[in-house]
Protein backbone atom coordinates (compact mmCIF):
# COMPACT_ATOMS: atom_id res chain seq x y z
CA UNK A 1 0.00 0.00 0.00
CA UNK A 2 0.83 3.32 -0.88
CA UNK A 3 0.60 5.52 2.82
CA UNK A 4 0.29 8.79 4.04
CA UNK A 5 1.35 9.89 7.74
CA UNK A 6 0.27 12.49 9.90
CA UNK A 7 1.96 13.11 12.57
CA UNK A 8 5.96 12.04 12.42
CA UNK A 9 6.39 11.92 16.00
CA UNK A 10 6.98 8.86 18.41
CA UNK A 11 3.96 7.19 16.60
CA UNK A 12 4.70 8.24 13.08
CA UNK A 13 7.98 7.12 13.02
CA UNK A 14 7.44 3.88 14.76
CA UNK A 15 4.70 3.01 11.86
CA UNK A 16 6.80 4.09 9.13
CA UNK A 17 9.31 1.45 10.44
CA UNK A 18 7.01 -0.98 10.76
CA UNK A 19 5.20 0.12 7.33
CA UNK A 20 8.38 -0.71 5.16
CA UNK A 21 9.15 -3.83 6.97
CA UNK A 22 5.50 -5.22 6.09
CA UNK A 23 5.99 -4.19 2.00
CA UNK A 24 4.64 -0.97 2.24
CA UNK A 25 5.57 2.27 0.51
CA UNK A 26 5.73 5.68 3.25
CA UNK A 27 4.49 8.27 0.38
CA UNK A 28 4.37 11.25 2.88
CA UNK A 29 4.90 12.57 5.88
CA UNK A 30 3.56 15.00 7.37
CA UNK A 31 4.73 16.76 10.53
CA UNK A 32 2.76 20.24 10.60
CA UNK A 33 -0.17 22.09 9.09
CA UNK A 34 0.80 22.05 5.09
CA UNK A 35 -0.84 22.93 1.40
CA UNK A 36 1.44 20.73 -0.04
CA UNK A 37 0.11 17.27 0.89
CA UNK A 38 0.42 14.39 -2.14
CA UNK A 39 -3.15 13.16 -1.09
CA UNK A 40 -3.23 10.92 -5.34
CA UNK A 41 -0.57 9.14 -4.31
CA UNK A 42 -1.93 7.89 -0.99
CA UNK A 43 -3.99 4.53 -0.79
CA UNK A 44 -4.56 4.93 3.45
CA UNK A 45 -3.53 7.54 5.70
CA UNK A 46 -2.45 7.39 9.36
CA UNK A 47 -2.89 10.24 11.56
CA UNK A 48 -1.58 10.40 14.82
CA UNK A 49 -0.76 14.14 15.33
CA UNK A 50 -2.03 16.20 17.56
CA UNK A 51 -5.70 16.83 19.10
CA UNK A 52 -5.93 20.23 17.48
CA UNK A 53 -4.57 18.74 13.89
CA UNK A 54 -6.53 15.71 14.16
CA UNK A 55 -9.62 16.66 12.53
CA UNK A 56 -8.71 18.78 9.81
CA UNK A 57 -6.07 16.08 8.96
CA UNK A 58 -8.77 13.30 8.86
CA UNK A 59 -10.99 15.66 7.01
CA UNK A 60 -8.56 16.85 4.19
CA UNK A 61 -8.31 13.04 3.95
CA UNK A 62 -11.61 12.72 3.47
CA UNK A 63 -12.28 15.34 0.75
CA UNK A 64 -9.43 13.80 -1.28
CA UNK A 65 -11.30 10.60 -1.34
CA UNK A 66 -8.31 9.01 1.19
CA UNK A 67 -9.73 6.43 3.58
CA UNK A 68 -8.11 7.55 6.60
CA UNK A 69 -7.33 5.94 9.99
CA UNK A 70 -6.58 7.70 13.44
CA UNK A 71 -5.63 7.10 17.13
CA UNK A 72 -5.07 10.76 18.11
CA UNK A 73 -7.17 11.16 21.29
CA UNK A 74 -8.04 14.26 22.75
CA UNK A 75 -10.52 15.47 20.05
CA UNK A 76 -13.16 13.57 20.07
CA UNK A 77 -15.82 16.28 20.93
CA UNK A 78 -15.63 16.92 16.84
CA UNK A 79 -16.23 12.91 16.68
CA UNK A 80 -19.68 13.27 15.27
CA UNK A 81 -18.94 16.17 12.67
CA UNK A 82 -16.35 13.86 11.14
CA UNK A 83 -18.14 10.98 10.71
CA UNK A 84 -21.25 12.54 9.43
CA UNK A 85 -18.91 14.08 6.77
CA UNK A 86 -17.26 10.56 6.35
CA UNK A 87 -20.63 9.20 5.79
CA UNK A 88 -21.88 12.27 3.36
CA UNK A 89 -19.10 11.40 1.09
CA UNK A 90 -19.48 7.62 1.27
CA UNK A 91 -15.41 7.67 2.26
CA UNK A 92 -14.01 5.24 5.41
CA UNK A 93 -12.76 6.40 8.54
CA UNK A 94 -11.59 4.46 11.57
CA UNK A 95 -10.88 5.68 14.79
CA UNK A 96 -9.58 3.53 17.71
CA UNK A 97 -8.08 5.18 21.35
CA UNK A 98 -6.27 1.94 21.41
CA UNK A 99 -5.15 -0.23 18.71
CA UNK A 100 -3.36 -2.70 20.69
CA UNK A 101 -5.21 -6.51 20.23
CA UNK A 102 -4.29 -6.48 24.42
CA UNK A 103 -6.18 -3.52 24.94
CA UNK A 104 -9.22 -4.44 22.69
CA UNK A 105 -9.71 -7.97 25.05
CA UNK A 106 -9.11 -5.68 27.98
CA UNK A 107 -11.98 -3.93 26.43
CA UNK A 108 -14.39 -6.89 26.60
CA UNK A 109 -12.85 -8.12 29.94
CA UNK A 110 -13.73 -4.69 31.38
CA UNK A 111 -17.52 -4.62 30.28
CA UNK A 112 -17.77 -8.13 31.28
CA UNK A 113 -16.72 -7.23 34.93
CA UNK A 114 -19.01 -4.28 35.10
CA UNK A 115 -21.44 -5.69 34.13
CA UNK A 116 -21.17 -8.35 36.98
CA UNK A 117 -20.14 -5.60 39.24
CA UNK A 118 -23.75 -4.18 38.65
CA UNK A 119 -25.15 -7.11 40.82
CA UNK A 120 -22.74 -5.91 44.18
CA UNK A 121 -24.04 -2.40 44.68
CA UNK A 122 -21.42 -2.35 47.64
CA UNK A 123 -18.05 -1.23 45.25
CA UNK A 124 -16.89 1.51 43.83
CA UNK A 125 -15.30 2.30 40.71
CA UNK A 126 -12.38 3.60 40.11
CA UNK A 127 -9.52 4.21 37.34
CA UNK A 128 -6.01 5.07 37.10
CA UNK A 129 -4.09 6.17 33.86
CA UNK A 130 -0.16 5.83 33.52
CA UNK A 131 1.63 7.66 30.27
CA UNK A 132 4.73 9.28 29.70
CA UNK A 133 5.47 13.18 30.28
CA UNK A 134 4.96 14.51 26.43
CA UNK A 135 1.23 13.44 26.36
CA UNK A 136 -0.33 16.37 26.01
CA UNK A 137 -4.57 15.07 27.05
CA UNK A 138 -5.61 13.49 29.99
CA UNK A 139 -7.45 11.46 30.81
CA UNK A 140 -5.98 8.93 28.07
CA UNK A 141 -8.16 8.25 25.50
CA UNK A 142 -8.06 4.45 26.23
CA UNK A 143 -9.47 5.52 29.95
CA UNK A 144 -12.33 7.26 28.60
CA UNK A 145 -12.99 4.31 26.59
CA UNK A 146 -13.29 2.48 29.37
CA UNK A 147 -14.88 4.96 31.84
CA UNK A 148 -18.03 4.12 28.92
CA UNK A 149 -18.33 0.54 28.55
CA UNK A 150 -18.45 0.71 32.78
CA UNK A 151 -21.30 3.38 32.09
CA UNK A 152 -22.84 1.44 29.09
CA UNK A 153 -23.40 -1.38 31.64
CA UNK A 154 -25.60 0.73 33.55
CA UNK A 155 -24.51 1.43 37.43
CA UNK A 156 -22.64 5.00 36.34
CA UNK A 157 -23.80 7.93 34.51
CA UNK A 158 -20.56 9.90 34.09
CA UNK A 159 -16.70 9.54 34.55
CA UNK A 160 -14.53 12.93 35.85
CA UNK A 161 -10.84 13.69 36.38
CA UNK A 162 -9.44 12.96 39.92
CA UNK A 163 -13.04 13.01 41.65
CA UNK A 164 -15.56 10.50 42.13
CA UNK A 165 -18.94 10.83 43.78
CA UNK A 166 -22.16 9.15 43.35
CA UNK A 167 -22.25 7.04 40.44
CA UNK A 168 -19.44 8.86 38.72
CA UNK A 169 -15.89 7.28 38.11
CA UNK A 170 -12.91 9.22 39.31
CA UNK A 171 -10.09 8.89 36.85
CA UNK A 172 -7.07 9.81 38.30
CA UNK A 173 -3.74 10.46 35.33
CA UNK A 174 -0.14 10.22 36.10
CA UNK A 175 2.76 11.51 33.91
CA UNK A 176 5.88 9.45 34.31
CA UNK A 177 8.82 9.08 32.58
CA UNK A 178 8.60 7.35 29.54
CA UNK A 179 5.79 4.96 30.02
CA UNK A 180 3.89 3.63 27.19
CA UNK A 181 0.75 2.76 28.53
CA UNK A 182 -0.96 1.57 31.89
CA UNK A 183 -4.83 1.25 32.70
CA UNK A 184 -6.13 0.03 35.93
CA UNK A 185 -9.58 -0.26 36.83
CA UNK A 186 -10.86 -1.35 40.15
CA UNK A 187 -13.88 -1.68 42.29
CA UNK A 188 -13.31 -1.20 45.99
CA UNK A 189 -15.75 -1.71 49.02
CA UNK A 190 -15.00 -1.85 52.88
CA UNK A 191 -13.62 -5.03 52.83
CA UNK A 192 -11.40 -5.44 49.71
CA UNK A 193 -10.78 -4.60 46.16
CA UNK A 194 -11.35 -6.28 42.78
CA UNK A 195 -8.60 -4.52 40.17
CA UNK A 196 -7.81 -5.19 36.58
CA UNK A 197 -4.69 -3.90 34.64
CA UNK A 198 -3.24 -3.58 31.44
CA UNK A 199 0.22 -2.88 30.63
CA UNK A 200 2.31 -1.64 27.73
CA UNK A 201 5.19 -2.89 27.79
CA UNK A 202 6.26 -1.10 24.16
CA UNK A 203 4.51 0.87 21.61
CA UNK A 204 4.97 -1.31 19.23
CA UNK A 205 1.47 -3.33 19.72
CA UNK A 206 -0.03 0.07 19.11
CA UNK A 207 1.57 0.80 15.76
CA UNK A 208 1.03 -2.68 14.43
CA UNK A 209 -2.68 -2.97 15.04
CA UNK A 210 -2.75 0.71 13.10
CA UNK A 211 -1.39 -0.50 10.56
CA UNK A 212 -3.51 -3.55 10.04
CA UNK A 213 -6.62 -1.65 10.52
CA UNK A 214 -5.24 0.57 7.74
CA UNK A 215 -4.81 -2.56 5.22
CA UNK A 216 -8.11 -3.88 6.32
CA UNK A 217 -10.07 -0.38 5.69
CA UNK A 218 -8.33 -0.25 2.34
CA UNK A 219 -11.74 -0.81 -0.21
CA UNK A 220 -14.35 -0.13 2.66
CA UNK A 221 -16.69 2.61 2.97
CA UNK A 222 -18.09 3.90 6.64
CA UNK A 223 -16.87 4.48 10.01
CA UNK A 224 -15.65 1.47 11.86
CA UNK A 225 -13.54 0.51 14.97
CA UNK A 226 -11.13 -1.90 16.20
CA UNK A 227 -13.54 -4.08 16.82
CA UNK A 228 -14.70 -4.66 12.63
CA UNK A 229 -11.02 -5.68 12.16
CA UNK A 230 -10.52 -8.28 15.24
CA UNK A 231 -14.45 -9.22 14.29
CA UNK A 232 -15.38 -8.93 17.93
CA UNK A 233 -18.70 -9.87 18.14
CA UNK A 234 -21.70 -7.40 19.41
CA UNK A 235 -22.81 -4.65 18.22
CA UNK A 236 -21.62 -1.79 20.26
CA UNK A 237 -20.06 1.80 18.59
CA UNK A 238 -16.85 1.84 17.59
CA UNK A 239 -14.39 2.50 20.60
CA UNK A 240 -14.04 5.73 21.24
N1 LIG B 1 -4.74 4.96 19.46
C1 LIG B 1 -3.58 4.44 19.86
O1 LIG B 1 -3.38 3.22 19.93
C2 LIG B 1 -2.48 5.38 20.23
C3 LIG B 1 -2.72 6.73 20.20
N2 LIG B 1 -1.72 7.61 20.46
C4 LIG B 1 -2.05 9.01 20.25
O2 LIG B 1 -1.45 9.42 19.03
C5 LIG B 1 -1.10 10.80 19.12
C6 LIG B 1 0.37 10.96 18.75
O3 LIG B 1 1.17 10.32 19.73
P1 LIG B 1 2.78 10.46 19.70
O4 LIG B 1 3.32 10.04 18.38
O5 LIG B 1 3.26 9.81 20.93
O6 LIG B 1 2.92 12.05 19.83
P2 LIG B 1 4.13 12.98 19.35
O7 LIG B 1 3.98 14.27 20.08
O8 LIG B 1 5.42 12.25 19.46
O9 LIG B 1 3.84 13.22 17.78
C7 LIG B 1 2.81 14.04 17.31
C8 LIG B 1 3.33 14.76 16.08
O10 LIG B 1 2.28 15.48 15.44
C9 LIG B 1 2.87 16.58 14.80
N3 LIG B 1 1.88 17.57 14.37
C10 LIG B 1 1.48 18.72 14.97
N4 LIG B 1 0.57 19.36 14.21
C11 LIG B 1 0.37 18.60 13.12
C12 LIG B 1 -0.45 18.72 11.97
N5 LIG B 1 -1.26 19.78 11.76
N6 LIG B 1 -0.41 17.72 11.04
C13 LIG B 1 0.41 16.67 11.20
N7 LIG B 1 1.24 16.51 12.28
C14 LIG B 1 1.20 17.46 13.22
C15 LIG B 1 3.88 17.10 15.83
O11 LIG B 1 4.88 17.90 15.21
C16 LIG B 1 4.44 15.79 16.40
O12 LIG B 1 5.64 15.40 15.75
C17 LIG B 1 -1.48 11.25 20.52
O13 LIG B 1 -2.77 11.85 20.46
C18 LIG B 1 -1.56 9.95 21.32
O14 LIG B 1 -2.45 10.03 22.40
C19 LIG B 1 -0.47 7.20 20.80
C20 LIG B 1 -0.19 5.88 20.89
C21 LIG B 1 -1.17 4.84 20.62
O1 LIG C 1 -0.28 9.14 24.17
C1 LIG C 1 0.01 7.92 24.21
O2 LIG C 1 1.17 7.52 24.28
C2 LIG C 1 -1.10 6.95 24.16
N1 LIG C 1 -2.29 7.39 23.89
C3 LIG C 1 -3.48 6.63 23.74
C4 LIG C 1 -4.49 7.07 24.76
O3 LIG C 1 -4.61 8.28 25.02
O4 LIG C 1 -5.21 6.22 25.29
C5 LIG C 1 -3.21 5.15 23.69
C6 LIG C 1 -2.06 4.65 24.51
O5 LIG C 1 -2.46 4.55 25.84
C7 LIG C 1 -0.82 5.52 24.35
Amino acid sequence: MKIGLFGYGTMGRMIDSLARDRGHEVVARVDGPSDKVPFDRMEVALDFSQPEAAPENIIRCLRNGVPVVSGTTGWLERFGEVTALCESLGGAFLYASNFSLGMNLFFELNATLARLMTAAPGYRASMTEIHHTRKLDAPSGTAISLAEGIIAQGGYHAWQSDQGGEGVIPIRSERIGDTPGTHRVAYDSPVDRIEIQHTAHTREGFALGALLAAEWLVGKNGVFGMRDVLNLPGDREPDR
